[in-house]
């Protein structure tokens, strides 16, 4: 059994070379979408990659680079392809979403008074409790710690892949996914500067070795091709590019 990740970006959230950090699981004929930012649809676009592929999407959290390309794939899955994916969302995002990012601009539309389970089934998920998404892929949601206050999650899939979303480095957050026997630790990595809100090469870098073999990064800023070869035993994922993960 094994999963398909593609990266429909790999980039910071104004990153300008790389696309928002969002992704593309397949597990059999299942399609499910982790994030979709503002670059998501031209990301999808030059992929050539027809967005009705798509059959589930599950946010990580809030911000632009992670949800604002939702708008233009719910209207064109909705109206253009009559299709109604399922919505995998920390229960208490899910008026968040629809309030803050999402009304403004699709409750008053092409099919009348519009809302959120108008365009999608919508899963709401507890923290830590996983949930079977299709058969052979299941996740979990594991809340971190972004900016203050603010709600954001990491993903466990399988109980074996551990994609960190947003979040400060957090070593027991990381040992939590090795415990729960996680192989392969997809982390956001800031290149430069501190890490106020996000976890920054330097302070990954003090993870062990052992660790490090199982890291790929993401979520980086324009000049990741400097920092190659000078990441330690972990490895930069690229964007566009498909991994293939034995879970
Ligand atoms: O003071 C602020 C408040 C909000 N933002 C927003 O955060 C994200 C940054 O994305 P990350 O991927 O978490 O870096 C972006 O949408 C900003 O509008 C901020 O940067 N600063
Ligand atoms: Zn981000
Ligand atoms: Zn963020």
């Amino acid at each position: 059994m094994s999963i398909k990740i593609r990266m429909i970006g790999t980039g910071s959230a104004f990153a300008k070379k790389y696309f928002n950090n969002n992704a593309l699981v397949t597990s059999g004929d299942y399609t499910l979408l982790i994030d979709f930012g503002i670059t998501g649809p031209l990301s999808m676009y030059q992929m050539n990659m027809p967005l009705d592929r798509i059959d589930g999407v599950v946010v990580t959290h809030l911000h632009a680079d992670h949800i604002g390309g939702l708008e233009e794939l719910m209207l064109r899955l909705r109206f253009d392809y009559k299709k109604k994916p399922t919505l995998f969302i920390e229960e208490h995002l899910v008026q968040p979403l629809w309030d803050y990012s999402l009304r403004g601009g699709l409750e008053f539309g092409a099919g009348g008074t519009q809302k959120l389970d108008d365009f999608f089934h919508i899963i709401p998920l507890t923290a830590r409790k996983p949930q079977e998404v299709a058969p052979g892929l299941r996740l979990e949601i594991w809340p971190t710690r972004h900016f203050p206050d603010m709600p954001s999650y990491a993903i466990i899939l399988n109980d074996k892949l551990f994609y960190s979303g947003d979040t400060v480095f957090d070593p027991n957050l990381i040992g939590s996914a090795l415990e729960r026997g996680c192989d392969y630790i997809l982390h956001e990595c800031q290149l430069e500067g501190q890490g106020l809100f996000h976890a920054t090469l330097a302070e990954l870098l003090t993870l062990p070795e052992d660790v490090q073999r199982k890291v790929r990064l993401m979520h980086y800023g324009d000049h990741m091709e400097q920092y190659i070869g000078h990441t330690g035993l972990m490895t930069f994922l690229h964007q566009h590019e498909t991994y293939e993960f034995p879970i």
